[in-house]
């Protein structure tokens, strides 16, 4: 099942720099792990903002919400989930 995710993140601008740098570094760790899993096949930055657009690619709403959870930015992100469905007038392969 394909989602398509926002994701926005508010950082408190007085947070300490040796936490917001661990946070980050541990953030890039986590997500490039599930995208190397091939649960999260895009991540992309939204141009001038501290948001992103993902897409990712798991068995259940239940398990998105888990990853999601899981991200060590979560306590500091705004998300708004859509599911996917397929379009009816999708050219398939083959
Ligand atoms: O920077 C972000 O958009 C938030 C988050 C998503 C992946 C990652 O490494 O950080």
């Amino acid at each position: 099942m394909l989602f398509h995710v926002r994701m926005d993140v508010h950082l408190p601008p007085d947070l300490d720099e040796a936490v917001r740098a661990d946070l980050i570094a541990r953030e890039k760790a986590y997500s490039q792990r599930l995208q190397r899993a091939g649960c999260w096949p895009h991540l992309w930055r939204i141009a001038g903002e501290y948001a992103n657009y993902s897409v990712f690619d798991v068995g259940s709403i239940d398990e998105l919400h888990d990853l999601l959870a899981g991200l060590p930015l979560f306590p500091y992100l705004t998300v708004k989930v859509t599911a996917l469905a397929t379009h009816p007038s999708k050219v398939v392969a083959g």
